[in-house]
């Protein structure tokens, strides 16, 4: 019987726990994407690996374990009280001599408990971020030769955390000793009380033997509560670390869909800043964007330029919603950003950003994510028009390659041509390229341009580009200074009026006829 109901508590209590873990980890899903791109962008992966696997995780042993041992251990104590307030109320309560002087002393202990428990905490997720840092920067870190000194800092958390940790063991274990000792100690309070009883008539041989016996069991589960202290308190740090992403803002989202009057975006006198507490977006310093007022009409092809840090990927980004505009209004085809549902604004616009991230599926699964409806034959004349098929071809298994095997082998232009591949793929009106093209070699360079000439045609194109040549046939050139317009027209109109467009014009003039005599000279000395 007891077998039974153990197996069936347990079972139950296990399928509960992975129902809440799952139910934890697809809410932080949902709220991720929900909360503005940029916002989750902003987390570092070892903190979301942290949370979304390790901290949830954590909390599956106590779910588990904490009701049907912890009712178990609840249950068993009482029972035996009463069983022993039946027999004689005097020898209950001896029962319970060591509870007061052992929670004089968990008292104690649990006075610094919660300052050294969120210690721990920080410690432990110290120790989770630097190893994911020291993963993901393998290759600077082999690159600029620091692996000692990268190891060392890793070292450094591991040995800190070990440290703490026997720290605080050190600090507490006489007291926890004592405590777990002196509670299950019933014998002390019973034993003397007991005699006495017996001696005065009042308890019986047969009823003395069952006090004792009882004795024993009444105060050994209570002392694996104390185990469910530490537990609630691995729930109570799992749950306020999942909180925070609960609690990521959303991005307002419409209900209904809406009807553009065409596929033009217009910046309204748009400010932006990264800061997150409001108070500080509106200070100037903090603005990334100031009083942006463009327009990017249907069916043209706009190029951003500007130099380092100007703002050319945030206007990007704020036209793809990765986040709200601070201050201002967007809008497509006369309807404000915010009043566009979020899928349709996703269909509507296509962006192919400088990182261009491969699943771990197919290459032909890769590019289908532009439009899952795609025939094989769809995804392969996409491919061609990106230039990507040859490459593709030459490996293994063709479209079949895993990226997530080839990724690694892939060059930063064959990946560029992927992404450019999807965004063919997906056909939507309003195409961004943010430095779309910046790996691209010279001999497949006029190719893709064609492919994105064929690729935009009649659409609204918007491109950012520091190759000043592969945008100087856009019909309208935007020259961003430290998060202003600096000027707008067409290259020649620029090359005549604008000083900044000029110098970055000529630095690109030179850096091209460097590169094109040093390959000249690569070549003759090859010859
Ligand atoms: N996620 C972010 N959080 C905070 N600040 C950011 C973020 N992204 C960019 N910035 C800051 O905003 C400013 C503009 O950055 P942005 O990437 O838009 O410039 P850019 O002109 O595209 O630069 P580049 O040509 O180097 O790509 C920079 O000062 C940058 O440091």
């Amino acid at each position: 019987m007891k077998i039974i109901s153990h197996a069936a508590s347990t079972t139950l209590a296990h399928h509960s726990a992975y129902q809440i873990l799952e139910s934890m980890r697809v809410r932080i899903a949902e709220r991720l994407m929900k909360a503005p791109l940029g916002t989750v962008q902003n987390e570092s992966v070892g903190k979301l690996k942290n949370v979304m696997i390790d901290r949830v995780e954590t909390i599956e042993l106590p779910l588990a374990h904490i009701i049907p041992e912890g009712i178990s251990n609840l249950l068993l104590p009482i029972c035996v009280f009463a069983y022993l307030l039946f027999i004689d109320w005097r020898m209950a309560f001896a029962a319970l001599i060591t509870v007061p002087i052992a929670a004089i002393s968990f008292a104690y202990l649990m006075k610094s408990f919660n300052k050294q428990y969120a210690s721990y905490m920080e410690s432990s997720n110290h120790v989770n971020s630097v190893i994911v840092e020291y993963v993901e920067g393998i290759e600077v870190i082999k690159t600029f030769n620091q692996s000692s000194s990268s190891y060392e800092k890793f070292e450094q958390a591991i040995q800190a955390f070990k440290d703490y940790t026997l720290g605080w063991f050190r600090s507490t274990w006489k007291l926890m000793n004592f405590s777990n000792a002196v509670l299950p100690s019933t014998l002390l309070g019973t034993v003397p009380i007991g005699m006495y009883l017996y001696q005065t008539g009042i308890l019986g041989p047969s009823e003395l033997a069952m006090c004792f016996i009882l004795c024993l069991g009444i105060v050994g589960p209570l002392t694996s509560f104390t185990l469910f202290v530490n537990n609630a308190k691995t729930i109570e740090y799992a749950v306020m670390e999942v909180s925070e992403f609960l609690q990521l803002e959303a991005l307002e989202n419409a209900s209904e869909q809406v009807q553009f009057d065409h596929y033009g975006v217009i910046f309204h006198d748009v400010s932006f800043s990264y800061s997150t507490p409001p108070q500080d977006a509106g200070s100037a310093q903090n603005k990334v964007l100031r009083s942006i007022n463009l327009t990017f009409p249907e069916g043209s092809f706009t190029a951003l330029v500007g130099p380092s840090g100007s703002g050319k990927s945030t206007i990007a980004k704020l036209i793809a919603r990765f986040w709200d505009v601070t201050e201002g209004e967007i809008s497509i085809g006369n309807v404000p950003l915010k009043q566009v549902p979020l899928d349709q604004l996703a269909n509507t616009i296509s962006y192919v950003s400088q990182d261009n991230f491969l699943f771990n599926c197919s290459l032909m699964d890769n590019i289908r994510l532009g439009n899952p409806d795609a025939t094989d034959e769809e995804v392969i004349a996409a491919a061609k028009a990106a230039c990507c098929h040859d490459f593709i071809e030459q490996l293994e298994h063709g479209y079949d390659s895993l990226a997530g095997e080839v990724g690694g082998k892939l060059s930063g232009g064959e990946k560029q041509r992927v992404a450019i591949a999807r965004a063919m793929l997906k056909n939507a009106p309003i195409i961004i390229l943010d430095e779309a093209t910046a790996f691209t070699d010279p001999e497949n360079e006029e190719k893709l341009q064609q492919s994105i000439a064929a690729l935009t045609k009649e659409k609204s194109l918007f491109v950012i580009a520091h190759r000043l040549s592969t945008i100087q046939h856009a019909d309208q050139i935007i020259v961003l200074n430290y998060g202003q317009i600096e000027s707008t027209g067409s290259h020649n109109q620029l090359l005549q009026t604008c000083e900044l467009y000029r110098h970055m014009w000529e630095a690109h003039i030179g850096a091209k006829a460097w590169s094109a005599s040093s390959n000249a000279k690569e070549v003759h000395a090859n010859g």
